[in-house]
C-alpha cells in the first residue's frame, strides 16, 4: 500500500491548461464588415512576411494604442465600449462628462497589445475638454446613430475636428453606425448604402453595430485591434530594420577607418625600419 502511494506521488503532474479568451486572443486577421466598404486589408490573414518577422527572436515591444470615439451625444459611443469591455448594456442615458477611459488587453499572434479606449463626450459644452484628448490617436471611430440620419453628417464634422489634432500620423479611421436594432430591414439597408458612400469619401472602414443586441460588436473590436496591431508592428519592424542598417553602416565605416590606420601605421613602421637600415 505505501508503495502504491509512493508510485502515485511519482506520477507526473497533469499538464496545466491555460484558457485564452477567444474575444481577445487573435491568431488571424479578422475580416472587414464588408470587403466593398474598407480601404484597409481585404486579406483573410496577416501578411506572411509580418508573421515571419514576428517569429524572430528580436520581438517588437508595442506601446498601447490610442483609440478615440467621437460623435454626437447619445449616439451610443459609451454603449459600444461597455458592451465589448463588460458585456453590459444600459437602457437609461447617462451623458459622458468630458471623457471616459477603458483599457483592453489583447494577445495577437502571441504578442501582448493593449487598446486605450477614449470615449469622448458628444455634448457641445464638453467639446473643448474632449479636444485635449484627441492628440496622438492611432485609431478614430466616428460614430453615428443609424436611426437619426443627421448624426451621420455630424460624425463627419467630429472626424474632421479629431483629424486636425492628428496631422503628424495618419490614423486608421472607422465609420460606425449604432442602434441597428431600431431599424427595419429596408431602413437598415438604405442607411448602410448612404453611410457606405460617406465612409469611402472619408477613407474609413464601415461597420453597423448594435450595443443592445450585441450585433457585430466583438467582430468590430477584433478587427480594430488587429489592424492597429498590424500597423504598429510594421512600424516597429521598419524602425528595427533602419537601426540595424545604421549599425551595420557604422561598423563598416569603423572597420574601414581601422584598416586605414593600420595601413598607415604599417607603412610608417616600414619607413622606420627603412631608416634603421
Ligand atoms: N436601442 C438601442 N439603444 C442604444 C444602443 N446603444 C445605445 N443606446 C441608447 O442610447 C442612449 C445613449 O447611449 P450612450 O452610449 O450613452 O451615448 P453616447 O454617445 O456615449 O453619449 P454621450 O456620452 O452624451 O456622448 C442610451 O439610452 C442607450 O441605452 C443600441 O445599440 N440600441
Amino acid at each position: 500500500m505505501p508503495q502504491l502511494i509512493r508510485q502515485n506521488l511519482l506520477l507526473p503532474a497533469p499538464p496545466t491548461v491555460t484558457l485564452h479568451d477567444p474575444r481577445t486572443h487573435l491568431r488571424r486577421l479578422p475580416p472587414a464588415y464588408s470587403n466593398a466598404q474598407t480601404p484597409f486589408s481585404r486579406d483573410k490573414d496577416f501578411a506572411p512576411q509580418l508573421r515571419y518577422q514576428l517569429e524572430l527572436p528580436r520581438k517588437p515591444k508595442l506601446r498601447p494604442c490610442k483609440v478615440i470615439f467621437v460623435g454626437d451625444c447619445a449616439v451610443g459611443k459609451t454603449a459600444i465600449v461597455n458592451r465589448f469591455c463588460f458585456d453590459k448594456f444600459q437602457c437609461n442615458y447617462k451623458a459622458t462628462i468630458g471623457v471616459d477611459f477603458e483599457l483592453e488587453n489583447f494577445n495577437i499572434l502571441g504578442h501582448n497589445f493593449s487598446l486605450e479606449m477614449w470615449d469622448t463626450a458628444g455634448q457641445e459644452r464638453f467639446k473643448c475638454i474632449a479636444g485635449a484628448y484627441y492628440r496622438n490617436a492611432s485609431v478614430i471611430v466616428a460614430t453615428y446613430d443609424m436611426s437619426k440620419r443627421e448624426t451621420l453628417d455630424s460624425a463627419k464634422k467630429w472626424l474632421s475636428s479629431a483629424l486636425n489634432y492628428n496631422t503628424a500620423q495618419k490614423p486608421i479611421i472607422f465609420l460606425v453606425g449604432t442602434k441597428s436594432d431600431l431599424l427595419t430591414k429596408e431602413e437598415f439597408m438604405r442607411m448602410e448604402r448612404i453611410a457606405g458612400v460617406a465612409a469611402a469619401e472619408l477613407g474609413a472602414e464601415y461597420w453597423s453595430l448594435s450595443a443592445r443586441s450585441g450585433f457585430k460588436i466583438t467582430e468590430f473590436f477584433q478587427r480594430l485591434a488587429a489592424l492597429a496591431f498590424e500597423k504598429a508592428a510594421q512600424q516597429q519592424l521598419k524602425t528595427f530594420k533602419s537601426t540595424t542598417q545604421e549599425q551595420t553602416k557604422q561598423t563598416s565605416e569603423k572597420s574601414q577607418r581601422f584598416d586605414l590606420r593600420s595601413y598607415f601605421s604599417s607603412r610608417s613602421g616600414k619607413q622606420k625600419s627603412g631608416c634603421a637600415c
